[in-house]
This record gives structure tokens, sequence and C-alpha cells, in this order.
């Protein structure tokens, strides 16, 4: 196995640590999954990887590159090589489904587009073929603000995958879908990596759709590490304690 990403000892601070010395290694095609309360460093740990943010001290490597130290065209470089789906999907609501997915490709393209026309014919097809990867080649041409949820978060997949990354990032992807959804677009992301050996760093607050869909793991408290496990067999009341000490919500009077 290859490695994609490697933390050593990564401490990141705010004035507080949002990172508090983190090693990791992930290996290409592993799907890893970062649990945690709100706060506990997953967002930080994920902006590490695609160096939108620099640790202050340690050394956070993605293929290859050593983030801290990357200058500006490195960074660019290793950008176009890694995918983010986030928790709003961030699609253009006016523009057609194909032409959303398309523009996942501007990185590898010189210049502006404006018009589905505007893509090569080469690069429409591709992009209808990962629009039915991910089960919607028959939306392409429809608004993408007429779509659900969760079909707009598939064509955010489908459009960081015409990206052709070799990481996918994914902030609580399915933070705003509802389950039937959120395990639709989890089982997809799943697949598609089996299926590409696509790297994935994604966060999650859904415990049992961290043990379903995750290779692995990675529990995060007050920016440590305090879990790093394979998903399959980890004991849920084990996962559950990353949870422990939030305050319950009080009780309803009256
Ligand atoms: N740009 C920033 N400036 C200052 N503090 C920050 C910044 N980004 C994150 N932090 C702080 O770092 C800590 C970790 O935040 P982070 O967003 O990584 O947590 P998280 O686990 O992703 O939370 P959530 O589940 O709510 O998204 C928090 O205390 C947060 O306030």
């Amino acid at each position: 196995m290859s490695e994609a990403v490697r933390f050593d000892r990564v401490s990141k601070s705010f004035g507080t640590l949002a990172l508090d010395d983190v090693s990791l290694t992930v290996e290409s095609g592993e799907v890893v999954v970062l649990l945690g309360r709100s706060g506990s460093g997953k967002s930080t740990l994920l902006r590490h990887v695609d160096g939108l943010q620099r640790p202050t001290s340690g050394t956070v490597t993605v293929l290859g590159t050593d983030v801290g130290r990357a200058g500006g065209g490195e960074l660019r470089r290793l950008r176009r090589r890694i995918g983010f789906v986030f928790q709003q999907f961030h699609l253009i609501g006016s523009l057609t489904v194909l032409e959303n997915v398309c523009s996942g490709a501007l990185g590898r393209l010189r210049g502006p587009r404006l018009g589905l026309l505007s893509y090569p014919k080469r690069l429409r097809h591709e992009a209808l073929d990962e629009l039915d990867r991910v089960g919607l080649a028959d939306r392409a041409l429809q608004r993408a603000d007429t779509l659900s949820g969760g079909q707009q978060q598939r064509v955010a997949v489908a459009r960081a995958l015409l990206q052709r990354p070799e990481i996918l990032l994914a902030d609580e992807p399915v933070a705003s879908l509802d389950p039937e959804s959120s395990a639709q677009v989890m089982r997809l992301i799943r697949e598609i990596s089996a299926e590409r050996r696509l790297t994935v760093l994604c966060s999650l607050h859904q415990l049992d759709l961290a043990l379903s869909w995750g290779d692995r793991i990675v529990g995060l408290r007050a920016g440590r590490t305090v879990l790093d496990a394979p998903a399959a067999g980890l004991d849920r009341e084990r996962a559950m304690e990353l949870y422990a000490g939030v305050a319950a919500e009080p009780a309803a009077v009256g």
C-alpha cells in the first residue's frame, strides 16, 4: 500500500489548540471517518490536507508534498489532485446539473467557461458518465436547484470526481440530509473509493454511518486523536465515549 496522507506530530494553534500533536497515516484507497464533538478539530484536520491551513508545528505530507512548506504553485498542483465535498453542496442552482458537474474540471482547463457548450465535448461526456455513476444521468439538463438535497449532494460528488482526484475530503457531507439520503451518499462514496482506489477523509456526526461506511474511525477530542481503529468490529460504546461529557438538552418545563 502507498501512503496518501501523513500527519507527523501536527499541532495547530488559533490561540487555542485546534490540533494537538496529531500523528496519523492514511493509506491510498482507505476511507477514514473523523468523529468527535463539535469543535474537536475535524474540519481543521481536513483543511490541513489541502493546505487551506498550515500546521503551527509538525509536518503534513500529502501525496508526497510537504503542505507546510509548499509554495503557491505547488499547493495549486496538489489541490488539483484533491476533491472536496461540503455540507452545503455549493452547486449553482440556476445552472443545469451537467454544467455544475463540468465545472469540476475547471482546474484541468485553461480559461473561464460560460455555458455548457463552452466545455469540450469529451468533457461533457465524462461529466455525463460521472452523473450516471451517481445515478442521475436522467437529470443532466435539469436546473440544479430543482433536485432534492440528497440528489444535489450526489451531483456535488460527481463534480468532485470530474476533477479526477486521488483524495476526496468530505466535511460533514450528509449533515443536512435525511437518514435515507445520508446512507445513499455514504454508500456511493464508499463504493467509488473501492472502484478507483480513492482515498477518502470524511468528517461525520453520525456514529452509525461512520461504522457502516468507514474502513477506519479516527476520533478527536479537543484536537487530540483519542481513537484510531478499524470500523469493523469497533465497539459502539467505545466510540460513544468520544461524545461523553456533552451536556444533555435541558428537560422541557411544563
Ligand atoms: N480560523 C479559525 N480561527 C480561530 N479558531 C478556529 C478557526 N478554525 C477553527 N478554530 C477553532 O478550532 C477548534 C476546532 O474547530 P473545528 O472547526 O476544526 O472543529 P470541528 O470538529 O470541525 O467542529 P464541527 O463539528 O462543529 O464542525 C474550535 O475551537 C474552533 O473554534
